[in-house]
């Protein structure tokens, strides 16, 4: 569905990532982890059109994505639900949803594939996902995320985090993609809400959403991931089958282990810092 070749893209000063590979099929989901500064938002910007790649491309099921602008490649179907939310404070859910409808008189461009009837999000079973190829409808969005329903008329400043990361989610899915992309999904949300998200992106996977999400840890995304990426500076350096790194997560650890910290036995680099500053490794901690 997603197909992503040589892709080398930065953000004015030089590559940030360098000819990175990766395809995501339909009602998969592929996650590519990495440390901070890894490249990671760097390789979602990149699909959804807000950064132009030097090199490469970016296919959606055969059609070429690389160098559209934003609004055009979210018209061809790729949803983003960006790190941090991006949820605006003063709005109320009902608002934000009101924004984020598809034009009266078009649906969500893409038929939902959809459950079978009944089959709705954590059991409740109002019978909304129909599958019937009519696209998102706020209703069914609703359906999917209940919580939001309960929260019409609150602002996004006083939702929680999780309720936060739905509304963010409601908003990708009534652009009807055919792929998800979620950048940090589970960023500081609690580890029983962080599940419950991952489990409504596992859901949407099921009901043929091609999805991409990013974490900096493997623990959580390891749980409903089907193919695993590493990035390390900017580059691929190892994949996983999730089945396989499930059984045996050592090598995807391995893969994920930082630089070697600089002890004081290293030699000249650190000299003149105070020990403290030696001892740090890269980058803030995760
Ligand atoms: N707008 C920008 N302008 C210049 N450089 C940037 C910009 N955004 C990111 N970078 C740089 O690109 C590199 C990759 O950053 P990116 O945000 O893609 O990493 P990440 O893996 O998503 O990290 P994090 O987990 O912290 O979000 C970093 O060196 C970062 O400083």
């Amino acid at each position: 569905m997603l197909e992503i070749r040589a892709l080398t893209v930065g953000h004015g000063a030089g590559p940030v990532l360098h000819g990175v590979d990766l395809t995501v099929a339909a009602g998969t989901v592929h996650a590519v982890l990495g440390h901070n500064g890894a490249g990671k938002s760097t390789l979602v910007h990149a699909v959804v059109g807000l950064l132009h790649p030097t090199a490469g491309s970016v296919e959606l099921a055969g059609q070429p994505l690389t160098g559209r602008g934003a609004h055009r490649v979210a018209r061809a179907g790729v949803g983003l639900v960006p790190q941090g939310r991006r949820v605006f404070a003063r709005l109320t859910v009902a608002e934000h949803l009101a924004l984020a409808r598809p034009p009266r008189g078009r649906s969500s461009r893409f038929p939902r594939p959809g459950p079978a009837d009944g089959d709705t999000a954590n059991g409740t079973g109002t019978g909304t996902g129909t599958g019937t190829g009519t696209g998102w409808t706020v209703e069914q969005v609703l359906a999917l995320l209940p919580r939001l329903a309960q929260r019409l008329g609150h602002r996004g400043a006083q939702l929680s985090g999780g309720e936060q990361q739905m509304l963010a989610l409601a908003r990708a899915l009534l652009g009807g993609p055919r792929v998800l992309l979620l950048d940090e999904p589970t960023e500081g949300l609690a580890p029983a809400v962080a599940e419950q998200v991952l489990g409504l992106v596992r859901r949407l996977a099921g009901e043929g959403l091609a999805v991409l999400l990013t974490a900096p840890q493997p623990r959580l995304a390891l749980t409903v991931a089907d193919e695993l990426t590493v990035l390390t500076t900017g580059r691929v350096t190892a994949a996983f089958p999730g089945p396989a790194a499930r059984r045996d997560p050592a090598a995807l650890l391995a893969a994920l282990a930082p630089a070697p910290a600089l002890t004081t036995a290293d030699p000249a680099p650190g000299a003149g810092l105070p020990p403290r500053s030696r001892m740090s490794p890269p980058g803030p901690p995760g």
